[in-house]
């Protein structure tokens, strides 16, 4: 692990086998952080949070641009650990290493950035005005789906805006986690600023409950989500949370048709359905839905499964074997109760073939939990009032997307969906570093990403300066 600029073993001796999804091999054992090591990591980053967050824009700049250079460099060894740890398939592996450094490059930008204000008072001679300061130890908790993107997107606004951090990579990706800390520790980044703790829910609870941690970042499960709102409230800490999603992709009845099996089909099927934002659920107008339906299970049925070593494969493992077990859960639950599979609703190991369903009721699991796989449900809208309600009737609201050239339908949709997030003529999966992401509802609280990073990491402090001598009543 990676504390105070020293690379280390854990001090209890504790170590896990790090899992290549594809092949179900260990390849490596990482190091899992004690009470001690976390203890060590927590105290680096506060020595080193005076020190960092003095350090002048310029310099603090140079720093994120030298290491989005360097992150960049290491293109291709991130690209092949990030398949061989996540099972990430060859289009998105890259993807995510050039959203690092996207990333890197946009918090650095953003340095300059956290703008205090100047008010006019009621009291004479009274100049007044608010500063923003870093807020100290940010603990970060992040998940296995995207491991470096998702993990930079934590640690390079909390480094923009002059905190210092604490990573807790997800323990089915430690070691991403741990190569970020060793990119940055070549681009000069100052000991305690970033520490990398991997192990598994205790040494996020560690992290939680240290009043020296100011600011918790999460993302992952609406259920451990939950818990963590309540922990951070217990402990009066500031909280961001990015959960899980049930989002819709909705088709209107003027929609291009193989425009709308295309999007709708990367949203489900990228990644093998292990994005947050994936359109789990596909709302077609009564007037297109058949059509739709047999155009997109056709599409569903052309998708390689596979290597994801391979150029050609779109839909690679899932992280676990039992994430397949889980999802066929659903799916027979689903069955059982009228549902109909009309492709897919197989899996062999980790890899879980295309699967489409349709006859999905809000009596079966899979209408309203997250699956986190290569699979979605079809449902037929009478009408638009129809297909917004069918959007609006789950817990999650992340993203969402309609399909439509209709622009008044368009952006009537964009006001009365409740998500956090909605794009019109394309698919739900978006994520640029320097835009307000985020969810309502069970999928978000606080928002992440350029401005919104900025303003969650730091604190509002109210100046005043009395010019000349106030007058005191007595
Ligand atoms: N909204 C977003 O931006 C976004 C992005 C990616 C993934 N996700 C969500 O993440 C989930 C998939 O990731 P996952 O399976 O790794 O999620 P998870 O919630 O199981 O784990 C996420 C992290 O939380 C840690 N953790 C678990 N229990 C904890 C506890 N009690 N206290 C502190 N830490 C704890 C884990 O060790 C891990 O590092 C999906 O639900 C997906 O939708 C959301
Ligand atoms: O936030 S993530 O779920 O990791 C994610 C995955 C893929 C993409 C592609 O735009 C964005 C975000």
């Amino acid at each position: 692990m990676y504390i105070n600029g020293r690379w280390c073993l854990s001090s209890a001796g504790l170590v896990a086998d790090d899992v290549n999804p594809a092949t179900g091999a260990v390849f490596a054992q990482v190091a899992q952080a004690s009470a001690e090591d976390v203890n060590a990591a927590i105290a680096a980053a506060h020595a080193a949070r005076t020190g960092w967050a003095a350090m002048l824009a310029g310099e603090r700049e140079a720093l994120l641009l030298r290491a989005a250079d360097l992150f960049a460099a290491h293109r291709d060894a991130l690209r092949d650990l990030i398949i061989q740890e996540n099972g990430s398939v060859w289009i998105k592996a890259p993807w995510e290493v050039d959203y690092a450094v996207d990333c890197l490059r946009s918090a650095a930008g953003c340095i300059r950035q956290p703008h205090g204000e100047t008010f006019p008072t009621t009291t004479p001679g009274v100049v007044s005005m608010t500063i923003r300061q870093p807020l100290g130890v940010i603990g970060g908790i992040s998940p296995f789906n995207s491991p470096l993107l998702l993990g930079m997107k934590k640690v390079a606004f909390a480094l923009a805006a002059g905190n210092t951090f604490v990573l807790k990579p997800s323990e089915l990706t430690p070691l991403v986690g741990l190569k970020m800390a060793e990119i940055f520790e070549q681009a000069g980044l100052p000991p305690g600023v970033l520490n990398v703790v991997p192990g598994d829910a205790e040494v996020g609870r560690l992290l939680v409950s240290d009043e020296r941690v100011r600011m918790i970042t999460f993302t992952g499960s609406s259920k451990v989500g939950r818990v963590l709102a309540a922990e951070c409230g217990r402990h009066f800490k500031r909280v961001c949370l990015e959960m899980g999603g049930k989002s819709p992709t909705v088709v209107l009845q003027d929609a291009d048709l193989d425009y709308a099996v295309d999007a709708a089909a990367f949203g489900i099927f990228f990644h093998q359905g292990q994005v947050c934002m994936s359109n789990s659920r596909i709302i077609v107008e009564k007037p297109l839905y058949e059509a739709f339906c047999e155009k997109f299970v056709a599409k569903a049925r052309t998708i390689r499964v596979g290597d994801p070593r391979s150029p050609e494969t779109v839909v690679g493992p899932l992280v676990r074997e039992s994430q397949a077990h889980f999802i066929m859960g659903q799916i027979e639950d689903a069955v059982g109760q009228g549902a109909s599979v009309l492709t897919g609703g197989t899996h062999e190991g980790p890899y879980f073939q295309p699967t489409v369903l349709t006859g999905v009721t809000p009596a079966m699991r899979i209408y309203g939990e997250e699956s986190f796989g290569p699979v979605t449900s079809i449902y037929c809208a009478d009408d638009f009032d129809h297909a917004v309600h069918l959007a609006n009737d789950t817990s999650f609201g992340l993203s969402s997307a309609v399909v439509t050239n209709d622009l008044q339908r368009a952006f009537e949709f964009a006001h009365r969906v409740e998500s956090g997030m909605v794009h019109i003529n394309d698919t739900t999966i978006a994520d640029e570093p320097h835009i307000t992401f985020g969810g309502v509802k069970n999928s978000g609280l606080g928002r992440e990403g350029g401005e919104a990073s900025m303003h969650e990491m730091t604190e509002v402090k109210w100046v005043t300066f009395q010019l000349g001598k106030r007058q005191f009543p007595f």
